[in-house]
């Protein structure tokens, strides 16, 4: 074994020796369960050191979190781009979607968590399909994740019984996992993709299970339009009718809500996820309302989307758009500042999926990434948030830790290659698949 290959195998506690945190030079020690046992000074005498990082030239940021994805979709960068949202789905890839497998879904999730730890992610939302096959890769990867199973029944009641097994049949086999870092939440998809029914069904067993809610909310204008024609309501307003909304509900976009409904998203605890390219990319017409919902209290954090309409899971890209978008919309070249963007990639994401607090302090879960300081992007470097959001992207990550251990060193993330190939091929086959079957 290469020195270089010790140190994504060994298990102990870990020395980060000399990185920078808010401008000056520290330790960061941390102990065998991975948890943060100090910080500065007296912090190298905390633990009994196995294993020493070198911090120098690195700042130390806490891990990312990505608060909405579909990770598998990562197979189909770049299939389809460049139209409206309800043509896209519907034309493009549910068609395509039709053909998954429980390959693909592996393939594509490894693709995914391999672009995200190589961006500092260390922990993810995912709702899509075949999750005990996402779950497989991201035990595989060691990152933390959140697994719904996109529930969408379309108002017809046997695709909802098939809807109610699937999700059930993933809470039972999460749990079976016993896997720390791996979580099940509910999903469904949308006011427009599931019935009454289906919503109550899915806000009741998540209550009765004790997990989260993962859903998407006031994308586009049509979704509102359409949702108060056939009902009379909101779509934030429907959710909570059906019990949707509660303080481990994570609702994706939320593009057009209204100054009451980030009220009421605050006051039911919900964690807002903002997506600024997907909702640029397909145009949705409205940047989230992030002055209403930072007024009302409510939590709101960052995610990229699928792949499919970003097209990629860098959440340091993120940031930057997220920043950029909402003083753009909303005209305030104020509103939502470097280190707010960070926090809402950290912090606010942590708080969202139950991850911990998201910052580096003692007694938090070791989710550790270092950023070259070295680099282009921070040099010079008044300030890191500003070079984090403004200037960096993902490349400028070279370490990341989760749980104190140890996902990629110096970028070199083991088993690269064997990942960029299965998924290119898992790729090719799904396409093949949907092509012979038109
Ligand atoms: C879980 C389901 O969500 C779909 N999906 C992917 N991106 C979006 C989006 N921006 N809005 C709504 N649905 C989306 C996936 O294609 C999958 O069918
Ligand atoms: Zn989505």
């Amino acid at each position: 074994m290469t020195e270089s290959d010790d140190i994504f195998t060994a298990r102990g506690s870990v020395l980060i020796a000399g990185a920078i945190i808010d401008g000056s030079t520290v330790d960061i020690a941390i102990d065998e369960t991975g948890t943060i046992a100090g910080i500065g000074e007296g912090a190298r005498e905390a633990i009994d050191v196995d294993i020493i990082i070198d911090g120098s030239e690195r700042l130390a940021v806490p891990g990312l979190v990505n608060t909405h994805t579909h990770a598998a979709m990562s197979l189909l960068r770049g299939y389809a781009d460049d139209m409206l949202l309800q043509d896209w789905l519907s034309q493009k890839i549910w068609p395509l979607e039709a053909h998954l497998s429980g390959d693909d879904v592996y393939w594509g999730t490894k693709l995914a968590c391999l672009e995200m730890i190589k961006s500092g992610t260390v922990a993810f939302n995912d709702m899509y399909f075949f999750m005990d096959r996402a779950a497989e890769a991201v035990d595989e990867m060691g990152i933390r994740a959140t697994l719904a199973y996109g529930f969408i029944d379309l108002s017809i009641p046997e695709k909802r019984e098939a809807e109610i097994k699937a999700t059930e049949s993933l809470a039972r086999h999460i749990q079976s996992l016993d896997n720390p870092r791996i979580r099940t939440a509910v999903g469904p998809h949308s006011v427009y993709t599931v019935s009454l029914e289906g919503l109550r069904w899915c806000a009741e067993f998540a209550k009765e299970q004790g997990i989260g809610i993962h859903v998407h909310l006031a994308e586009t204008e049509k979704e509102v339009v359409d949702c108060v024609a056939q009902t009379g309501k909101r779509p934030a307003a429907l959710l909570d009718e059906c019990g949707c909304l509660t303080p481990r509900t994570v609702a994706a976009h939320c593009c057009w809500l209204d100054e009451a409904e980030c009220r009421l998203l605050a006051e039911r605890g919900v964690s807002a996820s903002h997506n600024p390219a997907s909702n640029m990319k397909l145009a949705v017409n409205r940047a989230m309302p992030y002055h209403w919902l930072k007024q009302a209290g409510a939590n709101v954090c960052l995610g990229t989307d699928g792949c499919s309409s970003n097209n990629n899971l860098d959440m340091f890209e993120e940031m930057k758009f997220a920043a950029l978008l909402q003083k753009f919309a909303w005209n305030s070249p104020t509103l939502l500042p470097a280190g707010e963007a960070v926090t809402m990639a950290t912090a606010a994401g942590a708080r969202a999926l139950g991850t911990g607090p998201g910052t580096l302090t003692v007694g938090a879960p070791a989710d550790i990434v270092l950023v070259d300081a070295r680099a282009v992007c921070n040099t010079p470097l008044y300030h890191a948030d500003s070079n984090l959001v403004y200037a960096c992207n993902g490349d400028a990550v070279m370490t990341v830790l989760c749980q104190g251990r140890v996902l990629m060193h110096e970028r070199t993330v083991p088993g690269e290659e064997e990942i960029l190939e299965g998924a290119a091929a898992a790729a090719r086959s799904l396409v093949g698949r949907a092509r012979q079957a038109s």
